[in-house]
């Protein structure tokens, strides 16, 4: 599922590249303000931090929400006290856009990130075009080789990757690449499984220093208590968001 979900994004990446060029992107990224700071914005603090995703349906989930408006969501996430907003821009089974990434860019002053399979150079140059700050880089997706070429673009553009990893090699590998940003999806991208033990079990292989996520699974503030008791600085929630009420569910969230 992991390689057909980064091959799709790839092949529409390249279609939208037969009408908007490599170079007019890339002039498109470098005209754009500098990025907003990631890491300061998801530093450790006191109280955890939430990314609020914007996210209309999912492979694993189908349909979970008509978002038309989702500057107006990013809006309600950022006066709900979120730190960044993650927005999936996959079309084919996410239903998201890099014109969403676009509206949210107008609409609120967070870090923002883009949420996608990410594998090409042309995708990172779009994300920083739309107005991302942040670019999610799956490890399982991607050869050591690749992960440390886009790594490098990412930061050259000034912005921050998020380095997604599954397993305890996976988070070595995210370490070996030097990434102050770095997740782990309690969601297994193949089988969908969800395990919300999987952060603890592997916290301590997190580099000194490196900003630790956790993505996925939170529907309650108790999901979020047990991610911060494991060392999370952060967490990634999407459909308990979008399927709830975001400012009730967000305060509830950053009261943990
Ligand atoms: O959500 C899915 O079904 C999914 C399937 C395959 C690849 C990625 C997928 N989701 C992306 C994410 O990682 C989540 O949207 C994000 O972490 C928020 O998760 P949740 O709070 O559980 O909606």
């Amino acid at each position: 599922m992991l390689a057909e979900l980064t091959a799709n994004a790839v092949a529409d990446a390249e279609s939208r590249r037969a009408d908007r060029p490599m170079a007019e992107v890339e002039a498109a990224a470098l005209a754009r303000p500098d990025a907003l700071d990631a890491l300061h914005a998801l530093a450790p603090a006191e109280r955890i931090k939430v990314i609020a995703e914007i996210k209309r349906s999912s492979p694993s989930r189908g349909a979970l929400a008509t978002i038309t408006d989702p500057a107006a969501l990013a809006r309600t996430y950022e006066l709900g006290g979120a730190s960044a907003i993650s927005v999936l821009t996959e079309g084919r089974r996410f239903g998201g856009s890099l014109a969403d990434l676009e509206s949210v860019r107008q609409a609120v002053s967070l870090p923002i990130l883009r949420k996608d399979f990410i594998a090409t150079a042309y995708q990172v140059f779009e994300a920083r075009a739309a107005g991302a700050d942040m670019v999610l880089l799956i490890v399982a997706a991607l050869d050591d080789a690749t992960l440390a070429e886009l790594y490098g673009l990412i930061t050259e553009l000034g912005m921050t990757p998020l380095v997604e990893t599954h397993s305890a090699e996976e988070l070595d590998r995210a370490a070996r690449l030097g990434a102050k940003l770095i997740g782990v999806n309690a969601r297994d991208l193949t089988t969908f499984e969800l395990d919300r033990d999987l952060f603890g079990r592997i916290v301590d292989r997190f580099p000194e220093g490196a900003i630790k996520v956790a993505e996925s699974a939170v529907l309650s503030a108790a999901d979020v208590a047990h991610y911060r008791a494991a060392g999370a600085d952060a967490v990634l929630v999407g459909e308990a968001l979008v399927t709830g009420d975001p400012i009730s569910n967000l305060s509830a969230f950053l009261a943990v």
